[in-house]
């Protein structure tokens, strides 16, 4: 293996609490909300077609125009405590805020930066009382923070001169001194999810990005930091030189899901998704394909079949509403979390031969497996194959517990349990086993 001094500082998968806590979320809400919201897509009547929050580089906006939008910021319809109580029916178990995008608008007042809330017309801080709402339903928040930033004199997206290196060390300063100041702000907060760490002038900054990180985890011990942030010695982020991960868990899943176990490598994971194709700040036109609750659902199903976090993307309106799409997808998300979320939290990949039905998941505490029926056969026979010597002691619907299955062994090892379920079910049906402890092979009595 290749030596580094700033490669991943720990191999296999952390067991402290917070990071147990964190594997059996499930589901998270991201939100991305910041001035982007206020042209939501569109400048002086023209469509932008690309990602709202990234409007500052369309060509027909100018940056001045931008950058002069923090004097219109003013959400009088922000409701923190709403957000959280709807975050809390869909079932989220934690929330990811927009502390910092790439345009460099703080949504906290920054000691650092003028380009902050309280030089906007709303004049608060809106990360605390977020902070507060979420804490107090009970939801476990997330810091998001953009190392790029557009605003920033110092930002270079390449160190190519002497000027640009004497610039940046002053730009690296003002990283450290936001994100440790975001650490004392809101000291409840569990882990931090970083973006915009793709540029070469960062994949330099294997040494600073490292004492950093440790600096931040000794102020918040336990703290959740991904493999986005820090490069390694040769610019490696995610993995690696040696194919370790960096940080705590694997930040790659941006609008794409890992297909198999295999595509995982074994790591914890997040998948973070955006309603419509590539929108995550609020956009006033959502054009081409819209994910309906049913397909959302199956993403967040596959998510923990395959042991990853899902986090559904909500974009509030320049005006601090969230939008009846995100409102409606909320709710029929949350009626169907409402039935089944046994099957979703504290549950993860379970290693039965995936079927064409749907998915497994396994509940880590209980050992129950759990059916979750996404393409119902057309003759209504789910095959179930389970390794050597385990059997289906108890199958039965985890909406109607009544109804119970007599799984049929068509073969060792391998059986069909034939679906009761009322074709009217719109969300995908659950069904629970509870499989019977693997038999001792004979003559393998442990001695005493
Ligand atoms: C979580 C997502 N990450 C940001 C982003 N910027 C990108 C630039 C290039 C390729 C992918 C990107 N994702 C998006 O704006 C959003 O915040």
């Amino acid at each position: 293996s290749i030596a580094l001094e700033h490669g991943s500082h720990r191999l296999g998968k952390r067991t402290d609490e917070m990071m147990q806590t964190w594997r059996n979320y499930g589901l998270g809400q991201f939100i991305h909300w910041g001035l982007y919201a206020i042209p939501g897509g569109h400048w002086e009547g023209k469509y932008y077609g690309g990602a709202a929050e990234w409007i500052r580089s369309w060509k027909d906006m100018p940056n001045e125009a931008y950058d002069e939008l923090y004097k219109e910021f003013d959400p009088q319809n922000f409701d923190p405590r709403a957000w959280a109580k709807q975050a809390k029916s869909l079932g989220a178990k934690y929330m990811i805020i927009t502390t910092k995008h790439h345009d460099g608008f703080c949504l906290w007042p920054s000691e650092y930066t003028d380009y902050d809330v309280t030089n906007s017309p709303y004049g608060k801080d809106i990360i605390g009382p977020l902070v507060e709402a979420y804490d107090a339903e009970g939801i476990d928040v997330y810091l998001y923070f953009s190392v790029m930033d557009w605003n920033h004199l110092g930002y270079r997206s390449k160190l190519e001169t002497e000027e640009d290196r004497e610039a940046y060390e002053g730009f690296k300063e003002f990283t450290r001194n936001q994100l440790l100041e975001l650490l004392d702000l809101y000291p409840t907060t569990k882990g931090l999810w970083f973006d915009g760490t793709w540029d070469a002038a960062w994949k330099e900054q294997a040494a600073f990005a490292d004492k950093l990180e440790t600096e931040m985890r000794e102020k918040i011990p336990g703290l959740i930091i991904g493999s986005r942030f820090r490069p390694d010695d040769y610019g490696n982020r995610h993995f690696d030189s040696n194919g370790d991960l960096m940080g705590d868990y694997e930040q790659g899943w941006e609008r794409k899901l890992p297909e198999t176990f295999e595509d995982t490598k074994g790591n914890d994971w997040d998948c973070v998704m955006t309603v419509p194709e590539n929108q995550w700040g609020y956009h006033s036109d959502w054009r081409g394909h819209v994910k309906t609750s049913f397909e959302l659902i199956e993403m967040l199903v596959k998510s923990v079949s395959l042991n990853g976090n899902f986090v559904m993307n909500f974009g509030p309106d320049g005006q601090g509403s969230i939008r009846e799409e995100e409102t409606k997808l909320a709710a029929e998300i949350g009626d169907w979390m409402d039935v089944n979320h046994e099957a979703i939290y504290g549950c993860g990949y379970l290693d039965w031969k995936k079927q064409d039905w749907g998915y497994y998941t396994k509940n880590r505490e209980t050992g129950k497996v759990y059916m979750v029926v996404f393409n119902r056969p057309l003759n209504g026979a789910l095959r179930v194959k389970t390794p050597s010597k385990i059997g289906l002691e108890k199958v039965y619907s985890l909406k109607e517990p009544s109804v119970t299955y007599e799984p049929e062994e068509v073969h060792k090892d391998e059986y069909f349990i034939h679906l009761k379920e009322s074709k009217t079910s719109k969300g995908p049906v659950v069904i629970v086993i509870e499989p019977t402890k693997e038999k001792q092979q004979e003559g393998t009595e442990y001695q005493k």
